[in-house]
């Protein structure tokens, strides 16, 4: 069954000029970005950078350092050295705004349902809406499949975006290759270590979001809180628009507290760490949760997302699980946890928890913790 509001783009609501959004999009009271926070980061908490030039030099113990930091403060950390020029970056910008400014017509001729009006992940469109309690995200977007190569559809790519994109996306290719070597050493292990469990024909994911101005912001979300079900995701941020906003866990394991990732130089990319790594490394390095909160001004971002190869077993390193490190994960297919993340995001749960990835639970019952 289709839900009546999946045909609803949120552009087209807000075209609309109403004083404040529609009911389906307004949050209950405690769930508001402003009664949940969302403030600077301290000064004592530096954004963490990682130039991935110097990380991909041979004996770099520097760089390193800085990502191992990165990796088990914040989750996610912004890159430099990336080595891709500066009109690419703004041209992909550029032409996705464009494809978001088009008439709602040629949009919808990549639009991300099917004839009978079936929701399928592809394309241009709004999130999947399942049920009427869903409060759905102030935010359009278009999904494309961009590896492996021969399983594109580019009957879902505007044309004036294809080229950049295909461009774009075997760059940071190379930025998240750098990312998982480096990781790999801050654990100490071998380079190809993460890079070994995707495989050599993972899957590589494309998503354009956009966020049009919003009325009443202080009302909904743009994106909601999630972890991304990627291994890593590489984000292109809006030039001159923030909302991106991160769960930091305080010490004390309280429930954390939003801070504000900072709008990004124009060159500067941004890596999140994907649930696939948190399984992998044995939650040695976490999925970090993240929202994106509206404005009253439009925004877009990128976000190139990779996959391990379907077919692979996912689960815990063997050589991180031991006697004093149990697993704390179970294994499974890497597609069914590829899959889950529809159904685990429209109820706004992380797929670890909604397929019963994660064992803590059971683990600290049996240590008799809880
Ligand atoms: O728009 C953003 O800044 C973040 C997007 C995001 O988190 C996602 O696509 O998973
Ligand atoms: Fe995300």
């Amino acid at each position: 069954m289709v839900h009546e509001a999946q045909g609803q783009m949120v552009q087209e609501v807000a075209a609309g000029g109403l004083p404040a959004p529609p009911s389906r999009y307004v949050l209950k009271e405690e769930h508001r970005p402003t009664s949940t926070g969302g403030t600077a980061a301290p000064e004592l908490l530096a954004f963490p950078t990682v130039d991935v030039q110097r990380l991909g030099e041979p004996g770099d113990v520097e760089e390193t350092g800085k990502l191992r930091s990165a990796l088990s403060s914040w989750g996610l950390f912004k890159v430099t050295g990336h080595g891709m020029p500066t009109a690419l970056l703004d041209g992909i910008r550029d032409a996705g705004m464009e494809f978001f400014h088009l008439p709602p017509e040629e949009k919808l001729r990549h639009a991300n349902r099917t004839e009978d009006g079936e929701f399928q992940p592809e394309g241009y469109g709004i999130d999947r809406v399942d049920t009427d309690e869903q409060v759905l995200d102030w935010c359009d977007r278009l999904y494309l499949t961009v590896q492996p190569e021969e399983e594109r559809r580019m009957q879902f790519w505007p044309a004036p975006l294809a080229p950049l994109l295909h461009e774009y996306t075997q760059g940071s290719e190379q930025v998240a290759r750098r990312v998982l070597r480096g990781m790999a050493r801050a654990l100490g292990f071998g380079e190809e270590f993460f890079l070994g469990h995707v495989g050599e024909r993972g899957g590589t994911g494309a998503r354009f979001t956009y966020y049009p101005p919003c009325p009443r912001p202080d009302l909904v979300y743009g994106l909601k809180p999630h972890t991304d079900n990627s291994v890593v995701t590489v984000l292109l941020l809006d030039r001159d628009v923030g909302g991106l906003q991160v769960l930091l866990r305080g010490e004390g394991g309280d429930g954390g507290r939003w801070v504000d990732v900072p709008v990004l130089g124009r060159d500067e990319l941004l890596v999140v760490v994907g649930e696939v790594v948190e399984i992998t490394s044995n939650a040695a390095f976490r999925a970090p949760t993240h929202r994106v909160v509206a404005s009253g001004r439009e925004r877009m971002s990128l976000s190139v997302f990779y996959q391990p190869e379907p077919y692979r077993d996912l689960g815990p390193a063997e050589e991180l699980v031991g006697d004093d490190h149990p697993a704390m994960y179970r294994k499974l297919k890497a597609k069914t946890f590829a899959d889950g993340f529809l159904d685990a995001f429209a109820l706004g749960e992380r797929t670890i928890d909604f397929l019963k990835v994660g064992r803590q639970q059971e683990l600290q019952e049996a240590a008799g913790v809880v």
